[in-house]
C-alpha cells in the first residue's frame, strides 16, 4: 500500500502512533485518496481527535474539500464529534488569523471592489446583477434585510447604511422613521436610481455617493449602523469595523450582512468565530440570531445567477454592540 494510503488507513483506525511514524518517514499529509478524502477528513468523519491533532500539526491543510465541497470540519460537524470540531475549527480560526494579518501587509492600498464600480449593473423585479451575471443582491433577502433594520432601528434616532442595493434594507429602515436615515452608495447606476426612485426626496435622508472608504470624513456618529457592499471582501469589512468607534455612538447597535463563506457549513462557522473575535478586540459583542431561509431559497431563485453566494439553511443575524452598553 501507498504511504498516502497507509495515513488514511492510520487516520481511520485512529492510529496516532502510526500517524507519526509515516509522517516522520515523509508520508504526505496533503493526498487525496480514490474518495477525493485526504487523512484529515478520514480522522475527522470518525472523530479521532488526537489524529486531527496530529495530522493539523504535520502541516495538513484544515480547508482542504472533498469532491461534494466538505471540509473535515464539516464531517466532524456532520457526525457530532464535538472534539475533532472543535480542534478544526480552532485550527481555522488561527490559520486565518495569521493569513489576513500576512495579505495585510502585502496589501496596503487595496482597491477589491475597482472592477465592479466600474462595469453596467442590471435591475430586474427580483435581482440586481453585475456586468458577469453574478448577483449584487436580490429579493429572497427581503425577510434578513428586514430583521437587519429592525434590529440597527430598535434604539431608534440616527441610522446610517452602507450599501443601497435594491433598496430593501432602507425601505424597511423607513418604516422605523428614524431622525435621520444615511445612505452611502458608490455605484453611479444604483445611484441614479435611488434619485429617480424619489429617495432624496424624502425628508429624513441623506444621500452620499461614494465608497464607503472614501466618504468617510463626510459621516457623522450613529445610533444604529448597517454595512453590506458587493465586491469586497473579508478584509473590507474588517476595515470598515475599525471605524466604528468613531461611527457608532454610546449604545448604538451595528449588523452586516453576514454572507461570510456562505457556500460551506464549517467555513462559514470559522468566519462568524473570526469576526466576532475581531470586534471584540474593538470592544464589541456580537451575538447571532439565527434566521431559518431554507424555504425561501429553492432552485428557481437562482436561475440565470453565475455564482450561489448562499447554500445554507440558516442565517445568523449578528447584532453588535459595545462591551461596556451590555455590561
Ligand atoms: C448587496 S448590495 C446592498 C443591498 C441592500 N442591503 C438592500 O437591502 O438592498 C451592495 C451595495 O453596495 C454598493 N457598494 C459596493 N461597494 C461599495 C463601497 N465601497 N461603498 C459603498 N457602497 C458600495 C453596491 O453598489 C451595492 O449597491
Amino acid at each position: 500500500m501507498e504511504e498516502g494510503a497507509q495515513l488514511c488507513e492510520a487516520a481511520r483506525n485512529g492510529d496516532t502512533e502510526k500517524l507519526k511514524a509515516l509522517i516522520l518517514a515523509g508520508a504526505d499529509v496533503t493526498y487525496f485518496d480514490g474518495e477525493g478524502l485526504n487523512p484529515l477528513m478520514h480522522a475527522a468523519k470518525l472523530g479521532h481527535a488526537d489524529a486531527v491533532t496530529a495530522l493539523l500539526e504535520a502541516g495538513a491543510p484544515w480547508n482542504a474539500l472533498s469532491p461534494s465541497n466538505l471540509s473535515a470540519g464539516d464531517f466532524a460537524m456532520e457526525a457530532g464529534h464535538e472534539d475533532a470540531y472543535d480542534i478544526l475549527l480552532n485550527a481555522g480560526i488561527q490559520a486565518e488569523l495569521v493569513l489576513g494579518t500576512i495579505a495585510r501587509r502585502e496589501k496596503k492600498d487595496g482597491d477589491s471592489d475597482g472592477d465592479y464600480l466600474e462595469d453596467r449593473v442590471s435591475f430586474s423585479e427580483d435581482k440586481l446583477m453585475d456586468s458577469n451575471c453574478k448577483a449584487v443582491m436580490m429579493a429572497w433577502e427581503h425577510p434578513l434585510m428586514e430583521a437587519h433594520a429592525k434590529a440597527v432601528c430598535s434604539g431608534g434616532g440616527h441610522i446610517l447604511n452602507i450599501g443601497f442595493g435594491m433598496g430593501l434594507v432602507d425601505t424597511a429602515i423607513q418604516k422605523y422613521s428614524p431622525a435621520s436615515h444615511t445612505i452611502v452608495e458608490a455605484h453611479p447606476e444604483v445611484y441614479q436610481r435611488m434619485i429617480r426612485t424619489g429617495w432624496a426626496q424624502k425628508d429624513n435622508v441623506n444621500i452620499i455617493f461614494g465608497r464607503w472608504q472614501d466618504v468617510l470624513p463626510q459621516l457623522k456618529s450613529y445610533d444604529g449602523i448597517f454595512f453590506d457592499t458587493y465586491g469586497e471582501y473579508y478584509e473590507d469589512l474588517r476595515e470598515f469595523h475599525q471605524h466604528l468607534p468613531v461611527l457608532l455612538k454610546p449604545g448604538g447597535i451595528y449588523s452586516f450582512f453576514n454572507g461570510l463563506c456562505g457556500g460551506n457549513a464549517f467555513f462559514h462557522v470559522v468566519y462568524c468565530h473570526l469576526v466576532s473575535l475581531e470586534l471584540q478586540n474593538l470592544g464589541y459583542s456580537t451575538q447571532f440570531i439565527p434566521l431559518p431561509v431554507k424555504d425561501c431559497l429553492g432552485d428557481e431563485v437562482w436561475e440565470g445567477v453565475k455564482q450561489k453566494y448562499w447554500q445554507l439553511d440558516t442565517y445568523y443575524l449578528p447584532v453588535c454592540q459595545s462591551v461596556d452598553d451590555t455590561e
